[in-house]
Parts: structure tokens; C-alpha cells; sequence
């Protein structure tokens, strides 16, 4: 490792959507020849190691450390809100004596600090010891377009002071951009009051942050989201995130992933498999998730389901009776996939998704088309996306009592897969995806700059 190579520090949110692409961006730059210092908190690097065990996914560049995220650690992380209030008391004071104890060990003096974009407070910090720093966002530009857009939305009279949206508006911010519903801004529409001022307020200091950054980065591209960028000159591509790029395999899982499932889809023909997950939050109440059982029974073709441990509040019998043997010989389910492999199988035909920006960019860069199944924040906007300006995929009405049926699931697999347009608009922004991040392309560009900056 040489000592005149730039020497990074990363840090990620600590939630599964945010450590996988901001460690994607660090094995980027360790490619490029930085040293890369990347924080975890200590409940997830603890995940991490154990899904690399035996594994040689990290670039030795990389030096994982972590810090306390306030929590103990047979607490439940899956409410963000929480999570959130713990992490701010204690990890931006831990951040700091980390940092300085860096900065004062011979070689490891920190170069620049690369936050996630909500993590705001670590590039505040950052600017108080007179570091630089570069911020990156996990999401779409079009939601950071929103983020930025906060203070014209409380003039408009569209949210009040609280984000809290005053009426049902549904607003563009600029043409050939998704309609936003202002009941479904991203942070309207995550927990209970206090909880959505809680993530609004913490919107409010991450994006003051963000805009004083000396970099600011997004997993997006310009061809997937030109008048995002154009609301945000000082935005800059960085997407796909994809192991791929580099020839390499994904890292930061807090799970281990299922290998075997690759084998699988290996004996299915070609482009016969729905595979299904829903990221890393998402949870169903029983008669929902047995739903879904049964139109994925109902649809009669092979599929792969990502079913995590904790998808469901009922942990016992969540499947319908007599499911797992009526879909034995051609349904998979596995706790965890490793989905970037999996959507670039030949054997997958569409991708049932709840829509985070990460499964969003990697079945797009695949060119598979989408069933979109979202279930809060940015997910909403970004099935609008799909379904409304990219024209990839199709989304599920609900009935009545507020369920998904699986005659509805049924219909829209079958008018997905049976309308060949889908498949060949996915095909089309797959190339366009994909050639952003190849020799001369906009992100590519934005790294090579990045680099020259980072040494200068
Ligand atoms: O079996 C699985 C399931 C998921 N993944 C990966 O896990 C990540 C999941 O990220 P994402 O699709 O964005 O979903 P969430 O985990 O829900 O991500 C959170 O973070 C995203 C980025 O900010 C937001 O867009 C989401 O709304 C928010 O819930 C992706 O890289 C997937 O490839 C796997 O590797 N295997």
C-alpha cells in the first residue's frame, strides 16, 4: 500500500440500502488507487465479516473499522426512526476522536471524508476540521431534487414547517420528471407524526449539508435522469453502482447470500423466472404475504423469492397450508439472494420489487422489466419512474380492504411477460445504464475527475 496514495474515509448510513453502494463507491476508488477507511457501526460490521467469511471480496485497500451506533446490540434496528435519534447522540462524538486519531498517526492523515448523504452531521464534521468532502446519495436524483425543493414547497403552501404536507397535491418539478403525490414525499410517509418530523428535520441539516460539499455524487446517471440532473447542476453521476463493473462481487451484505440459488436458475430456461425481494426492510402482515404466496402459485411459472427471516411479524407458518410442497418443483425460496448475480441471469424474466433505488438500478442495468411493489419512502417515486416515465414495468392495484390479490398478481406477470415492448424499452435503458459507466461515459468521467481532485 503506498503512503502517497489518497487515503479516503467512508460512511455509510447504517441501514442495508446505503452500506452496500457506499462500499460498491469505496472498492471503486481503492481500484483507482486510494486507501480506503470504511465506518461501519459495530452492529454491522459484526454482519458483515460473517457474510464474507471464506470470501475474497474486498479490495485490500480497504480497511473496515466501526463505531457504536447507540443501540444495544439485541435491539431492533428495523425502525429507522429510532435508529436514527440513537445514532445522532452518539456516533458523530465517536466519528470525531476516530478521526483524530487517524489524522494523527503517521500515513493515515485523512484526505477527504465521503458521507453518505444522510449523513450530513459526518461532512459538517468534517468541515470543522477543515477536511474535504464529498457526499453521495443512494437515491434517485429526482428525490434529491425534492429534498432540495423544501423550502419552495413550504412557500408554495404544499407542506408546512413540519414537512407535513398541507393538502394532497400531486406536483412535477420539472417536466419529463415523476409525479409526486405530496401525501407520498419520502419522508411523509414513513412511521407516525413525530417520527416523519424526526426524518424531515434530519432532511432539512442533511441537504444544508450536501449543498456546502465539495463533491456531490448520486448512483443515478444523466440518460436515466437528465432533468434531475438539470434542477441540480452540482450533481454528478456515479451510477450503477454494480459489482460488475469491476468484475467483482458485491460486499457489505448483513446476511449471508444464498449461492446455491444460482445453480438453480441455471437448470430454468431462459427468461421463465420472476424473481421476487423486497430489499432489506420491508415487512408483511400475514394475509398480504400468503396473498402473494398464492398468485405467485396462481401464475404457474418458476420463481425465486427472496423471503428474509424477518419478512413477516408472524415468524411461524407464514406460508399458506401445503404451499412449500405445491411450488416445490419449481418455486425457490431463499433467506437472501445475491441479487446483483441473479438479476443478470439469463433465466430472469421480471423482477417483482418493492422499488428501492438500488434494486431499481440493478434490474434496470439488466434490462429485466418490473412488477413494482413499493412500500414506503423514495419507493413510491421511483415506481413512478418505472412505470410512468421509463415505461419498464407495471405496478398493482389494490382491492377494496386494501389488498394486493393474487388474481391482481396473476394479471399484471402475465401482461408484463406477455407485452414484449417492456422487455425491449428495459433492453434499451439497460445499454444506456451501462454505457455511463464504460471509458468516456459520465460516471466514468466523474471517478477520473474525482481521482485528479483527490490527488491534487
Ligand atoms: O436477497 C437480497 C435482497 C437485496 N439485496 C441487495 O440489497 C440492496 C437493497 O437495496 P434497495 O433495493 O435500495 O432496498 P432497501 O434495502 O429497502 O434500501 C433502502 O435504501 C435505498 C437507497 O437509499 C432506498 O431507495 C430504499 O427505499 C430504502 O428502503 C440491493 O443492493 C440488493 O441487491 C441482495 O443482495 N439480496
Amino acid at each position: 500500500m503506498s503512503s502517497t496514495a489518497p487515503h479516503v474515509l467512508v460512511i455509510p448510513s447504517p441501514a442495508q440500502g446505503h452500506v452496500i453502494p457506499l462500499l460498491e463507491f469505496s472498492q471503486c476508488l481503492a481500484k483507482l488507487g486510494c486507501r480506503v477507511t470504511f465506518v461501519n457501526s459495530e452492529y454491522d460490521l459484526n454482519r458483515v465479516m460473517k457474510s464474507l467469511e471464506g470470501k475474497n471480496y474486498m479490495d485490500e485497500k480497504i480497511h473496515l473499522v466501526s463505531i457504536p451506533d447507540g443501540m444495544e446490540p439485541w435491539e431492533d434496528r428495523s425502525d429507522f426512526g429510532k435508529l436514527t435519534k440513537r445514532f445522532l447522540l452518539v456516533m458523530p462524538g465517536k466519528l470525531k476522536e476516530l478521526m483524530e486519531e487517524m489524522n494523527e498517526r503517521e500515513g493515515e492523515k485523512i484526505d477527504c471524508v465521503i458521507a453518505d448523504g444522510i449523513m450530513g452531521w459526518a461532512l459538517d464534521l468534517a468541515a470543522k476540521m477543515k477536511i474535504r468532502r464529498a457526499a453521495l446519495w443512494t437515491s434517485s436524483a429526482a428525490s434529491l431534487a425534492l429534498a432540495f425543493s423544501i423550502p419552495k414547497l413550504i412557500d408554495d403552501g404544499i407542506i408546512n414547517s413540519n414537512g407535513t404536507p398541507i393538502k394532497k397535491h400531486v406536483i412535477q418539478l420539472a417536466p419529463n420528471m415523476p409525479a409526486m403525490n405530496s401525501e407520498q414525499f419520502f419522508w411523509a410517509c414513513v412511521g407516525d407524526l413525530p417520527t416523519q418530523k424526526l426524518i424531515f428535520d434530519f432532511m432539512v441539516d442533511n441537504v444544508k449539508a450536501m449543498k456546502v460539499a465539495d463533491f456531490l455524487f448520486c448512483n443515478s446517471t444523466y440518460d436515466l435522469e437528465a432533468a434531475s440532473f438539470t434542477m441540480l447542476p452540482e450533481l454528478l453521476p456515479v451510477g450503477p453502482l454494480l459489482a460488475s463493473n469491476r468484475l467483482g462481487n458485491s460486499a457489505g451484505y448483513y446476511r449471508q447470500e444464498d449461492s446455491n440459488c444460482l445453480k438453480w436458475l441455471d437448470q430454468q430456461p431462459p427468461n421463465s423466472v420472476i424473481y421476487i425481494a423486497f430489499g432489506s426492510f420491508t415487512v408483511f402482515d400475514k394475509i398480504q404475504f400468503q396473498e402473494l404466496a398464492l398468485g405467485l402459485e396462481l401464475c404457474n411459472r418458476p420463481f425465486l423469492w427472496v423471503v428474509r427471516p424477518n419478512i413477516t411479524r408472524d415468524k411461524k407458518d407464514a406460508y399458506p397450508e401445503g404451499f412449500q410442497d405445491r411450488v416445490a418443483t419449481r418455486g425457490r425460496m431463499i433467506g437472501w439472494a445475491p441479487q446483483q448475480k441473479v438479476l443478470s441471469h439469463p433465466s430472469i424474466a421480471c423482477f417483482l420489487s418493492h422499488c428501492g433505488w438500488n434494486s431499481t438500478m440493478e434490474g434496470l442495468s439488466n434490462g429485466v422489466p418490473f412488477l413494482c411493489w413499493p412500500y414506503l419512502s423514495d419507493q413510491l417515486l421511483n415506481q413512478s419512474y418505472i412505470c410512468e416515465i421509463w415505461k419498464v414495468g407495471l405496478n398493482f392495484d389494490k382491492d377494496k380492504s386494501g389488498i394486493i390479490t393474487r388474481e391482481e398478481i396473476k394479471n399484471k406477470v402475465d401482461q408484463v411477460l406477455g407485452d414484449e415492448n417492456f422487455k425491449g424499452r428495459a433492453m434499451e435503458l439497460k445499454g444506456k445504464a451501462l454505457s455511463s459507466v464504460r471509458e468516456g461515459g459520465s460516471s466514468y468521467k466523474t471517478f477520473q475527475n474525482f481521482i485528479e481532485w483527490l490527488k491534487s
